[in-house]
């Protein structure tokens, strides 16, 4: 619910019971450890919340308040004793849809008619959730990575800042050629809705990508900026992917992943880039959903003189498996190798460890 990458969407949960450990106080500390959140972001990032059956009573040693009072002081509706699944088998026909919550039968406000739905994805909605103005995460730490921020989970800033990267988080927007010269390696977030609202960014990526040789990383929309930035086309998905059990194959090995093993992975999206075939030059497929065979990562290919990634998913998870969380120091590595291309040595310790890999 914290995650930005929700903005905008009614969150139906498949679980029939919501709440039983409530919610936890959201403020951590701000350090090299930490980014000054305990959940993904500061606020209620879905516009709406709906459950079969919400626990009242809550029981966690972490928990400060319950689910419905988390709600009411965010000013997010939530409504309970619903058929959740009726709903999941109407999403499951026919994909996601436009909604509206309602109590009851309502004749002062009649069903509206399709066009008088507000359509989210109409919007640049990563506008709404991306910082304002740059700011530093741990800044001594032992390499400097720009992060483009589209609507930045906290477990990603956290995953780089745990590998002792400086971290300077800037507006989706900014204009990073002008400043990339003080970086080792730059990142690129997830975030919501359609990503050709990003096209900006996209193109000033390009630039990037022809001009500058240094590593660069991006999850889910930042995955989807760097596949428009190569020339590949983003669509939108009948059925995006969403949920902590998405299996993806890697094609090739890169890093800490293997070619020819399937990962489970935290995914939460509903545009994709196309497989085109042949793929840009110079780019290649990385990783493909099991189910469904969408492109799941891209990277440069060996000889094209680029260290560049991109994956559909979270390897961040927060929640789900921890499979591909060490992609995070292969990119900080890589990071510290073309560093230490002119001078110094380095040594990237990972803490933590991944789950069992299918
Ligand atoms: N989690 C994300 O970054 C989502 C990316 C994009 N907004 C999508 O829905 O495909």
């Amino acid at each position: 619910m914290t995650d930005p990458s929700y903005r905008g969407q009614i969150l139906v949960f498949t679980s029939p019971l919501i709440g039983n450990y409530g919610v936890p106080g959201n403020t951590a500390p701000f350090d090299n450890k930490d980014v000054g959140v305990v959940l993904e972001s500061q606020n209620i990032q879905c516009s709406a919340v709906v459950v079969g059956d919400v626990a009242e009573k809550f029981s966690h040693y972490t928990a400060v308040e319950s689910l419905a009072t988390w709600c009411q002081r965010h000013g997010v509706p939530a409504i309970t004793g619903v058929d959740t699944r009726a709903i999941t088998r109407l999403l499951r026909d026919q994909g996601t849809t436009l909604g509206r919550v309602a109590i009851g039968l309502d004749v002062s406000h009649p069903v509206p008619a399709a066009e008088e739905f507000w359509d989210p994805s109409s919007e640049n909605l990563v506008d709404q959730v991306s910082t304002k103005v740059p700011y530093e995460l741990n800044p001594s730490g032992s390499i400097k990575i720009a992060v483009l921020d589209f609507g930045v989970k906290a477990n990603i800033l956290r995953s780089l800042v745990r590998r002792d990267a400086a971290v300077t988080v800037l507006p989706w927007n900014y204009d990073f050629n002008s400043i990339r010269d003080q970086f080792d390696g730059l990142f690129l977030t997830n975030g919501p809705g359609d990503p050709t609202h990003c096209m900006d960014a996209a193109l000033k990526l390009r630039r990037t990508l022809t001009e500058w040789d240094r590593p660069v990383f991006g999850i889910c929309m930042g995955h989807q900026i760097i596949g428009m930035a190569a020339g590949l086309d983003a669509y939108r998905m009948t059925f995006g992917n969403r949920g902590h059990n998405q299996p993806v194959l890697a094609l090739v090995s890169s890093g800490s992943i293997k070619a020819g093993r399937v990962y489970v992975t935290s995914q939460n999206h509903q545009y994709a880039l196309k497989l085109e075939d042949p793929f840009p030059q110079g780019w290649e497929p990385f990783f493909i959903n099991c189910n469904d065979s969408s492109v799941e990562g891209i990277k440069s290919t060996a000889n094209s003189g680029k260290k560049v990634w991109g994956v559909q998913f979270h390897p961040e998870s927060a929640g789900g498996p921890l499979d591909t969380i060490e992609m995070f120091t292969d990119f900080v590595s890589e990071c510290q190798a073309h560093k230490t291309q002119t001078s110094g040595t380095f040594n990237v310790a990972s803490t933590e460890q991944p789950s069992a890999t299918v």
